[in-house]
């Protein structure tokens, strides 16, 4: 299997080579790992400008060493249901990469989770940390366990003894987990109530998404799904488009699309479409993102739930239909792959413009090559989502220095650090291939920090 895509200029046959025989590795090593073999394939694809200019990256091992994580956890959940009977789920915990800081990343709850999926996040994490110019290293965790229609007091008591175990390997200054896919700050407090008892003392900086009353971040909830639209700005901004006029269809109706159909809105933009699991709306007039918040914060409903307050829209049980939707700026928000080659030739069709990644890895290679190919502005993940661990590390900072910045400090800040992601990673695209893609920007930029760090502390 080669790794290198027909659309993007070739590499030399050495490095191209070296690049292959890296990804067999990883393949032949863990070879029920297809989530992870795909975020390191583009990684690998993507960074050839780099090694050609800098072949220290090569001699020194450096690919090498960053394909494997530093650690990789697995652990026994026990817990005991409402009806008293024992359940038992695994947890995770990837440590991937700690060169440039303590490891950094969220936990997921989902029936999915995997060590593949954990791995492709942590491995993605480490380069979007890099790429917020802030001092965190990559880790992702999380458990198989399935939040879906469990009561409060077993969700309460499934983080208690997650967080029992996972106590052993985290603090401040070691890693730092954070909320992903079914982690919200009920789970996060849940957690850090656990973590606290069991050492005794107060850390707050030792998880992040915490309510603002016992040493969260104000803005970290809105941090993501505001940052992927801060960051569509600047790709518009640079290409002579704007935000104000556009139309959005955003999938999803958790966390990052929430915020990121409430920031559009703001600035002027009309959502027509978001979606859950179950299905997806559709107003060419315009989605109510306060009508969504109260479904899925509020009733946690579904998405269907809306046609109750506003009976013009329509509703389809296909949730990956809403990417037929006519639209100027599509905003895959949910989960991995849920955008695939055939959704985006039908975006292309019905003239979309622009493409950005809200969640981690939401368009298969397929996909970003229909967009490369057919001139779409395509945002990825590692720069488009990084607003929401951004905010975070801004939260582990007001810990560490028992300080509370205002809401509109942080979203300040926030909007300087998406900027400064958007132009770091066009200007390494322009100075390693002289092209607009971002994928190759993101990862270029990412690895070049996380790189030079592996350099300076050597083989370890
Ligand atoms: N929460 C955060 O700060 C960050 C999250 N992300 C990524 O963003 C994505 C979403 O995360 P959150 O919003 O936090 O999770 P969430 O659990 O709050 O929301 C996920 C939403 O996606 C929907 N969904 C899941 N699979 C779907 C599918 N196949 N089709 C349509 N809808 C589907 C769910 O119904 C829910 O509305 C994930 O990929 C996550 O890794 C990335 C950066 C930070
Ligand atoms: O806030 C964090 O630490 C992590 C957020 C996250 O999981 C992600 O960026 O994918």
């Amino acid at each position: 299997m080669t790794i290198i895509s027909e659309n993007v200029k070739k590499p030399s046959q050495y490095v191209a080579d070296y690049l292959d025989e890296i990804y067999h590795s990883v393949v032949k090593q863990d070879p029920n790992e297809p989530e992870f073999h795909q975020a390191v394939a583009v990684f690998l694809q993507s960074i050839y400008p780099l090694l050609e200019k800098e072949p220290q990256y090569i001699e020194k091992g450096i690919l090498k060493q960053i394909v494997e994580p530093e650690r990789v956890i697995t652990f026994r959940v026990t817990w005991v249901d409402d009806n008293g009977k024992t359940q038992v789920n695994r947890g995770y915990r990837v440590q991937f990469n700690s060169a440039i800081g303590p490891f950094k990343g969220g936990l997921r709850f989902h029936p999915s989770v995997n060590t593949s999926i954990v791995k492709f996040l942590g491995f993605e994490q480490t380069f979007k940390n890099s790429l917020t110019g802030q001092p965190i290293g990559g880790g992702k965790g999380g458990s198989n366990f399935d939040p879906k229609g469990k009561s409060d007091n077993e969700i309460m008591r499934f983080c208690q003894s997650f967080m029992t175990e996972l106590a052993r390997y985290i603090g401040p200054d070691i890693d730092v987990p954070a909320g992903d896919l079914g982690v919200g700050a009920r789970e996060i407090g849940y957690m850090f109530g656990q973590y606290k008892r069991l050492r005794g003392a107060y850390e707050a900086g030792v998880i992040t998404g915490k309510a603002p009353d016992f040493g969260g971040s104000l803005g970290r909830t809105e941090a993501t799904g505001y940052g992927t639209i801060y960051f569509v700005q600047e790709m518009l901004k640079d290409n002579r488009m704007r935000l104000e006029g556009s139309t959005i269809a955003v999938s999803g109706s958790g966390n990052v699309s929430i915020y990121a159909m409430e920031k559009a809105s703001q600035l002027g933009a009309r959502v027509v479409a978001c979606s859950d699991t179950t299905g997806y709306i559709y107003n060419e007039k315009g989605i109510d993102v306060d009508t969504v918040k109260e479904i899925k914060l509020k009733r946690k409903g579904r998405i269907k739930e809306y046609l109750d307050f506003h009976p013009d829209t329509t509703y389809s049980e296909d949730c990956a239909g809403i990417w037929s939707v006519p639209c100027g700026i599509a905003l895959p928000c949910a989960t991995q792959n849920e955008l695939d080659e055939e959704h985006a030739i039908t975006l292309v069709k019905n003239g979309v413009k622009v493409v950005a990644e809200g969640a981690n890895m939401p368009c298969t290679p397929k996909a970003t090559e229909v967009f490369l190919n057919n001139g779409v502005l395509f945002g990825p993940a590692k720069a488009a989502n990084a607003g929401g661990v951004a905010v975070s590390q801004l939260e582990m900072a007001q810990n560490s220095m028992r300080l509370k910045w205002t809401f509109e400090e942080v979203d300040e800040r926030l909007q300087d650090i998406m900027k400064s992601i958007y132009r770091n990673c066009v200007d390494a695209t322009k100075e390693f291939d002289n092209a607009t893609n971002l994928i190759q920007g993101a990862n270029i930029a990412g690895f070049k920090k996380v790189a030079d760090a592996m350099i300076a502390q050597g083989v370890i």
